[in-house]
């Protein structure tokens, strides 16, 4: 894992109403490799991806970005895209009528719609680029398939591969495990460890296993802020970890 930091987030606070989702969070995260954020409900999880993101605007604290150290707060939500930070959140959104291949197509096109494609007439390079993602994601059988028939899981790593297809240096995923198979699970932590050899994954996940399988370094959040982090087994025998989320 390279050590190059490519997100710090320092000191950031946001409160909704007068409640403080966020309080005085810092958070670094390497050029590269996995990270999976657990907690329990109301955690502020969802709250930090959206700074992040830049869906929520802080009240106050730093978010900078890349080998430039350049700010993300008060980037637009595109902006903050095209920097190279891409999220998949919890239900997928495939373009269900059509096909795997033109799925990936389209997200490598980018800003093209699915009417668009239909006239596109793709070069060798983006084909080979198709082929190569469907690869990753496991789904080279389906590409003449039309996604809606896909199962959930084959849902969900064609969203991954499209975001893939983007070429994103940060990755955030909101819980990829949710409603998969067991073995689905698997082939979802292989994905995920393979997309982040060349890029960072953030992974907020409840299931503890699939957690464990992921093999990496966890973040726990509680009120908002940073309670522990360290390997599965350091933080988990943290006993406010297991006072506050745990032994629930
Ligand atoms: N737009 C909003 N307006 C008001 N309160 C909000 C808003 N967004 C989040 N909150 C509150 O901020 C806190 C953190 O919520 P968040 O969704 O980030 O938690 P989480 O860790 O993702 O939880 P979960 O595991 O249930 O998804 C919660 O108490 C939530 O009710």
């Amino acid at each position: 894992m390279s050590s190059t930091r490519l997100l710090e987030v320092s000191g950031v606070s946001v409160s909704f109403d007068g409640f403080r989702a966020i309080n005085n969070l810092s958070f670094t995260m390497p050029s590269h490799g996995l990270r999976a954020i657990i907690g329990p409900n109301g955690a502020g999880k969802t709250t930090f991806m959206d700074i992040v993101t830049g869906k929520t605007k802080p009240d106050e604290g730093r978010i900078t970005w890349g080998e430039k150290n350049i700010s993300l707060r008060g980037m637009s939500e595109a902006r903050i895209a095209r920097e190279g930070i891409g999220r998949k959140f919890q239900k997928p959104t495939v373009f269900e009528d059509q096909t795997v291949h033109q799925n990936l197509l389209m997200a490598l096109r980018n800003k093209r719609g699915p009417l668009a494609v239909l006239f596109y007439r793709p070069n060798r390079k983006d084909l080979d680029r198709v082929n190569e993602l469907a690869a990753t994601i496991g789904l080279t059988d389906e590409l003449a398939r039309k996604s809606g028939e896909l199962s959930h899981g084959q849902k969900q790593w064609l969203e991954i591969g499209m975001l893939l297809a983007q070429e994103p240096r940060l990755l955030l995923v909101d819980e990829p495990a949710a409603g998969m198979t067991l073995a689905e699970r698997e082939r979802t932590t292989a994905l995920l460890v393979e997309a982040a050899k060349t890029r960072a994954v953030v992974v907020v996940e409840h299931d503890m296993d699939f957690v464990r399988r992921l093999n990496c370094r966890v973040t726990v959040l509680h009120e908002g802020s940073v309670l522990a982090e360290g390997s599965l087994d350091h933080v988990t025998s943290n006993q406010q970890v297991i006072d506050v989320y745990l032994g629930r």
